[in-house]
């Protein structure tokens, strides 16, 4: 089932040139999608427009076949500055998402914690976001978003302030709790391994439309291992060669 729909998507700012261009994009539901692309090439426009933070000048974006027009409770979405509230502790800037409809629960308090235990920051729930570091910041922007239960994340290069280690660790994280919940993901890098090893498939934006579109024929089980695999490097090659310049679809 499609659960994410770009139907003919445009947009420009301040009516200048357009930056996507009548855009067609099918995520199907349980799908781990990347989007990749030169600086500039509208990845976060495109993202924000699933998120429901912009509109479209023309076409549709769909989510469950609904039309979206404004930011839906199902979709939890995380960007490379995680804009925590400098006033609230760690695990309650987690607990925003409840906080925001209902006073939270001893339940809700406890799912916070278990979010941060597997962010790796369990130890700091009562901090203040000035008293982490950036890449932890950032595990807590993850942490938050995953608190609403999402079925559909967007994420705009994640873990892009994150040492290696660290990014690997949360990409296993992550591609196991996707899996587990059999969340629909679309999600922004920069990082062409990083987007081979956590997708299904990886889209490749130019001049404002699909320039490339690559299915990664991995098991659903990635292992780190697999990164060093030819077949891995094959669609790795082929992406950056899309990236380069490919012709537009
Ligand atoms: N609020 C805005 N007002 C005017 N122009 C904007 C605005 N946001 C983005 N743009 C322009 O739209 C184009 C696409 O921006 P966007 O952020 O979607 O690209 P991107 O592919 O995500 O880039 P990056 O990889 O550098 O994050 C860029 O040329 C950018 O300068």
């Amino acid at each position: 089932m499609v659960y994410l729909e770009f139907q003919g998507v445009s947009h420009n700012y301040n009516g200048e040139q357009q930056v996507i261009h009548g855009l067609h994009l099918q995520v199907q539901e349980g799908e781990f999608v990347s989007l990749v692309g030169r600086s500039g090439c509208g990845k976060t426009t495109l993202l924000k427009m699933a998120a429901g933070l912009l509109a479209p000048d023309e076409g549709t974006v769909r989510i469950a076949d609904k039309p979206v027009t404004e930011p839906q409770t199902q979709v939890g979405v995380v960007f490379q500055a995680p804009t925590l509230l400098e006033w609230q502790t760690v695990r309650d800037n987690v607990l925003l998402p409840v906080s925001l409809v209902r006073k939270p629960t001893r339940a809700d308090r406890e799912a916070a914690d278990a979010f941060l235990e597997r962010m790796g920051l369990a130890q700091h729930a009562d901090k203040y976001p000035a008293e982490l570091s950036g890449g932890q910041q950032s595990r807590v922007g993850i942490a938050r978003a995953l608190m609403r239960n999402p079925s559909l994340l967007l994420m705009d290069e994640p873990f892009a302030a994150l040492d290696a280690l660290t990014r690997e660790s949360l990409q296993e994280d992550l591609l196991q709790l996707c899996r587990s919940r059999k969340m629909t993901v679309l999600f922004i890098t920069h990082d062409i391994t990083e987007a081979v090893y956590l997708s299904d498939r990886v889209i490749v934006l130019h001049g404002g439309g699909i320039a490339g579109e690559y299915s990664v024929p991995l098991p659903d089980l990635r292992h780190y291992e697999m990164r060093y695999d030819g077949e891995f490097n094959r669609v790795c090659l082929a992406v950056r060669q899309a990236m380069e310049g490919g012709e537009r679809k």
